[in-house]
């Protein structure tokens, strides 16, 4: 009999449906040495936000087919290590959409009427009324930043108490967020508007601070801010610090930087902050359901079916998976790189697959281009299982096209996606031993490996251009590892990409764009 390991608390449910297949062990509170002297005798591991499942214990864990993360988030396990091994990851994306999005709404009527405070107060014995006069949120503009599942039912709760709601989301369309009752605007509109901002957004390296010092200076006096998302996307010592300069009016956190808390500027503040342990899943429904999701899937794996909400590993019959593998690398570098040069909000992705590609066995490429496409908006949460319900809940329409023809290449793939900001394409193949190769972008041929860090311009082809960004990435220190132009005629336009040994620093884009006959810049992390 399969053995599974639950190293955090889980609720009854999930540990009843476990058994019907495996024997049950439940071991809360390990240290990392301790989980990785045992994980070797296990078939299964179901954890919460408490257990780290490092590349570490994961090599340890030589019998591993599948980690159970009973919740949203798989940012404490290592998904690469477990990908690499042929661990299954799966989480439960939806089971504490509402616990999470209630305890948000709670966070901001705790902190306008400061019932913390009033409640500890009158604990103590005192009957103080006077220093706890608060706020309504009637009539207020709350700011959502993130408009997905969680961001998307605090808004239809908020609309429903009479809150004005502006949201932030650049991967959300405007047709989605006026469904939601939400006015879709720029991230320094709604800060500088709202008197309430609520976060919902993944920790990503863009959202990484994006509450600092500079964001901050930008909000109301008035202005309070929740974040039951993810720790890390505020910057705890700002936030303190424009708390206690009275630049805004309070916050309320459920997540940190560090977990659990420890020595903190935040502690040391009144009634303007609330500060509770990561409770946003902690309800007795939300924990029932992702007992019950987690479990069934660990379940069903371990009886050799497919996982419904795997964060890794395609439902697809592993030969079919090896053959389609470089294929599958090649579209989702192609929807990452297209859907940077769109730039955000796309509304239609057309995937035309060419020669060898325009048969029936080629369907997860489209896909896969999605993943791709997706993986700006939802990191590693967007997956081969999900990204086709993500596009279509994000009002994202795919055109497929087959094209058996074959053109200069034996099999390429080609994506055009449109969006507020307008249309571009690109088309790729895989050359020599199996290497992707850019092939042509936006109508312009080129023939490039992607590489991670990439410039695109589209110029005039004219003489001394290329020498002239060329200094002007020297001057901000940037090299330049490869750069190839693409042309149609001879001094028309042109497109030039250009592989860059570091991400841009800010603000060179819109030197570049300065520069005489070059028309736009685009640069893309892949
Ligand atoms: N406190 C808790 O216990 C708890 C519980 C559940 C979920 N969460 C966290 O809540 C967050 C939201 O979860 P969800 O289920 O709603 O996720 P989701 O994927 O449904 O929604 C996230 C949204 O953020 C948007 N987004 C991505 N990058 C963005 C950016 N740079 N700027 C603005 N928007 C951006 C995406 O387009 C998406 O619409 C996640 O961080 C999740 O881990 C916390
Ligand atoms: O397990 C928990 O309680 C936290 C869950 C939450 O942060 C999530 O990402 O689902």
């Amino acid at each position: 009999m399969s053995k599974v390991l639950v190293s955090d608390p889980i609720d009854q449910a999930g540990i009843d449906i476990l058994s019907q297949v495996a024997t049950v062990d439940v071991k809360t509170g390990l240290k990392p040495a301790e989980l990785k002297e045992i994980i070797g005798e296990y078939d299964a591991l179901m954890i919460r936000s408490g257990t780290r499942v490092t590349q570490e214990i994961i090599e340890a864990g030589t019998q591993l087919k599948i980690i159970g993360r009973a919740g949203v988030g798989v940012d404490n396990v290592d998904v690469p290590t477990a990908t690499r091994r042929g661990i299954v990851v799966v989480n439960s994306p939806e089971g504490n959409t509402i616990a999470a999005a209630e305890h948000a709404l709670a966070m901001m009527l705790a902190l306008s009427r400061h019932i913390p405070d009033a409640n500890a107060s009158v604990k103590r014995g005192a009957w103080d009324r006077n220093s706890f006069i608060g706020a309504e949120v009637y009539k207020k503009t709350l700011g959502i930043v993130g408009l997905g599942k969680i961001g998307s039912h605090v808004a239809a709760v908020a609309k429903a108490m009479g809150m004005k709601l502006l949201a932030y989301d650049p991967f959300i369309s405007n047709e989605r967020a006026e469904q939601i009752g939400c006015q879709l605007v720029e991230m320094d509109l709604l800060f500088q508007q709202a008197d309430y901002i609520t976060l919902h957004i993944p920790k990503t390296p863009e959202t990484t601070h994006l509450i600092n010092a500079v964001t901050l200076a930008k909000m109301k006096p008035t202005a309070r801010i929740i974040n039951c998302a993810r720790g890390g996307i505020i910057e705890e010592t700002a936030l303190a610090a424009a708390v206690k300069a009275g630049k805004i009016a309070g916050a309320a956190l459920d997540v940190f930087e560090s977990e659990p808390l420890g020595e903190s500027d935040l502690r040391s503040l009144g009634k303007e902050i609330i500060l509770t342990p990561h409770l946003g899943a902690s309800t007795t429904e939300a924990q029932v359901n992702v007992a019950i999701d987690v479990a069934e899937q660990i379940r069903d794996v371990l009886l050799g079916l497919p996982a419904r909400s795997a964060v890794n590993i395609p439902g697809l019959g592993p030969d079919v998976l090896e053959e389609l593998k470089p294929y599958m690398q090649l579209a989702e570098t192609l929807g990452n790189l297209v859907g940077q040069l769109a730039g955000g909000r796309v509304e239609l992705l057309n995937v035309r697959l060419q020669g060898e590609l325009a048969t029936n066995k080629s369907q997860p490429l489209v896909v896969a281009s999605l993943k791709g496409l997706l993986y700006q908006a939802l990191r590693e949460r967007v997956n081969y299982v999900n990204a086709s319900i993500e596009a279509k809940e994000r009002g994202i329409r795919v055109i497929e096209t087959r094209d058996a023809s074959a053109r200069d290449y034996a099999g390429s793939l080609h994506l055009e996606a449109t969006g507020s900001l307008g249309t571009h394409s690109v088309t790729g193949a895989l050359l020599g031993d199996k290497e992707i190769h850019l092939t042509d972008v936006d109508g312009f041929p080129i023939n490039v490996p992607p590489s991670k860090y990439m410039l695109f311009t589209l110029h005039r082809d004219m003489p001394g251009i290329i020498g002239k960004l060329g200094s002007l990435l020297g001057s901000f220190n940037v090299n330049i590892a490869s750069m190839q132009v693409g042309r149609k005629i001879v001094r028309g336009d042109a497109v030039m990409a250009l592989s860059i040994d570091d991400p841009l620093p800010d603000g060179i884009l819109a030197e570049i764009t300065k520069v005489p006959g070059i028309r736009d810049a685009f640069t893309v992390t892949l």
